[in-house]
């Protein structure tokens, strides 16, 4: 079966075709309510205890203090419009070591979205030059749907909505495909909802959105509490979240940046664009780059977004 992966990274035309666009498939004998949670839960622990026991996460590390180990080195890394070649990035460097958070920040059309876009395998670009090395392997040689079983994810400004698809099946089918990549035994659907379920109290998501196709009619913050239920599913060790809190309330802001904290360990790190200060008072970033014209111009720790957020761009551009 073709793998749903590929679907939360290109939200546009490009959108490869999925195996089940038309029908949904019913992987799911009930429906998911609060009355039927609990009952749930408590049938599927049991044997999820047992089939997790060997590759359960590492606890929580709310800190973000890492092993040191490089994740991700991007050097010198070029791309243009694959079908324009307008160069976009020009000469783009950035390390990330294991349990890191970093921030990208810079003004509209820099070159944020695109690099983040670049990184996942997006078709729409083309690299040009310079190496993007993940967990130790050629990240450019791989294809979308490796490169999210190598462990990275993408969350979009805006999400795909996937219709005929439920968001259960979906959820069940991406953490499966991952899990068979890596040689694990795929969850049955009773103890995927064991697995599940702690991570949607996490984002303090109803479990109602698991029984509507994915993200269609979804709110803003909806989808994006979604985005990050996805990537609480497959344990992503890179996580890139693009713009996660525009569109979010103040409430839902909290939720998303708590169950990302909650996301973190010492082994996996977060690259996360954004415009706001707000943010990174929720997920205290480790560095804070700034983006200008494709290139990151300036790193620094959090004091550089509050000096951004009191003195603009003007003071930080290179032209
Ligand atoms: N597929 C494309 N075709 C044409 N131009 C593109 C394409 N993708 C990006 N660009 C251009 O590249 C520049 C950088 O865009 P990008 O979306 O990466 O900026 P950004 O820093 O994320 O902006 P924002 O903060 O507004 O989201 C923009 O001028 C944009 O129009």
């Amino acid at each position: 079966m073709a793998l749903p992966l590929s679907s939360s990274i290109f939200p546009s035309s490009s959108t490869p075709s999925l195996p089940f666009t038309k029908t949904p498939s019913k992987l799911f004998p009930f429906t998911f309510s609060p009355q039927n949670i609990n009952f749930l839960t408590r049938r599927a622990l049991p044997s999820l205890k047992a089939t997790l026991a060997v590759d359960s996460p590492p606890a929580a590390n709310a800190g973000g203090g890492g092993t040191g180990r490089v994740l991700l080195e991007v050097k010198d890394l070029r791309a243009v419009v694959a079908e324009s070649r307008q160069e976009i990035l020009r000469g783009v460097n950035l390390t990330i070591n294991e349990g890191e958070v970093h921030a990208i920040m810079g003004k509209n059309g820099s070159g944020k979205s695109t690099f983040s876009k670049v990184l996942v395998g997006h078709p729409d670009y083309e690299v040009t030059e310079g190496t993007v090395v993940f967990k130790g392997e050629n990240l450019l040689e791989l294809k979308p749907e490796e490169r999210s079983h190598a462990g990275l994810f993408m969350s979009f400004q805006t999400p795909v909505e996937i219709p005929g698809v439920s968001n259960m099946d979906f959820l069940l089918m991406a953490a499966n495909a991952k899990r068979k990549k890596h040689g694990q035994p795929e969850l049955s659907p009773l103890e995927f909802f064991g697995y599940l379920s702690p991570k949607l109290q996490a984002v303090n998501m109803d479990s109602k959105f698991l029984n509507r196709n994915v993200n269609e009619g979804f709110s803003g913050g909806e989808k994006k509490r979604n985005e990050i239920l996805q990537l609480a599913v497959l344990e992503a060790e890179l996580a890139i979240l693009d713009e996660i809190d525009s569109g979010l309330d103040v409430d839902a802001l909290q939720d998303v940046a708590k169950a990302v904290n909650m996301l973190l360990t010492p082994h996996n790190s977060i690259l996360m664009i954004t415009h706001y200060q707000r943010l990174l008072d929720y997920i205290k970033p480790n560095y804070v780059h700034i983006m200008e014209d494709g290139n990151i111009i300036k790193t620094g720790d959090s004091s550089l977004a509050k000096l951004l957020e009191k003195e603009g761009y003007k003071g930080f551009s290179e032209q």
